[in-house]
């Protein structure tokens, strides 16, 4: 069976590839698998940044490597924070000082005005060279408090208007077939069948 490995660290990421692309006849490995590898972010867009993590990965493996940089625009704020969107509250934030910082940010705009969107740049990237690369994206709008439990990162802050609820109140299957990454991957699946 061939390899795939999601260039991540992100548990929540690496969670909805496995089902999302739990239907291909590779085995998902990901960063945990491969420890010793140093992945700079220091890319100018997603896309390159997407593109640093997946050659990175498939230098080092051998296997074919799949990057995601992904991220929160907000209109309010002028298409922030996005390629910072990880680093919003500083290096080591977690995702409640993200929210937190955000939330505050925003506290004087209203309703109308909270437009925002999760965009995400897929990498894949064969070890003899060959590179695709596909992107996917979610509107939504930028809650006043957070609410839900499921998925991770900004999710208890990205209303949904046709839904009523925010992405983190969306069983994960529901948001695997609506959400930024879903779009992206489901492109990316292409170039993966039949290799
Ligand atoms: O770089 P890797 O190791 O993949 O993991 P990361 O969490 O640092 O990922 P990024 O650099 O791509 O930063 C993405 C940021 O956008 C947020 N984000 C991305 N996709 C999201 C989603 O589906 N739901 C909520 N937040 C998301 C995420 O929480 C991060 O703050
Ligand atoms: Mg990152």
């Amino acid at each position: 069976m061939n390899t795939l490995v999601i260039a991540t660290k992100n548990a929540g990421k690496l969670s909805e590839f496995k089902q999302m692309l739990g239907e291909l006849p590779y085995r998902i490995l990901s960063l945990t698998d491969f420890p010793y590898i140093e992945i700079h972010e220091d890319g100018k867009s997603f896309d390159e940044n997407a593109l640093i993590k997946a050659k990175t990965v498939a230098t080092h493996t051998g296997f074919v490597a799949l990057g995601d940089d992904s991220g929160l625009e907000v209109e309010a704020l002028g298409g922030r924070p996005g390629i910072y969107t990880a680093r919003y509250a500083g290096e080591d934030a977690s995702d409640k000082d993200n929210i937190k910082k955000l939330l505050s940010e925003m506290k004087d705009v209203p309703w109308e005005r909270r437009q925002a969107r999760f965009v995400c740049s897929l990498a894949l990237v064969f070890p003899e060279g060959r590179i695709f690369i596909e992107h996917g994206f979610c509107e939504g709008i930028i809650a006043t408090k957070p609410r839900g439990k499921h998925g991770f990162g900004y999710d208890p802050i990205f209303y949904l208007p046709g839904y009523d609820k925010t992405m983190a109140e969306l069983p994960d299957q529901e948001k695997n077939k609506i959400s930024h990454r879903a779009m992206a991957a489901q492109k990316i699946k292409m170039h993966l069948i039949g290799t």
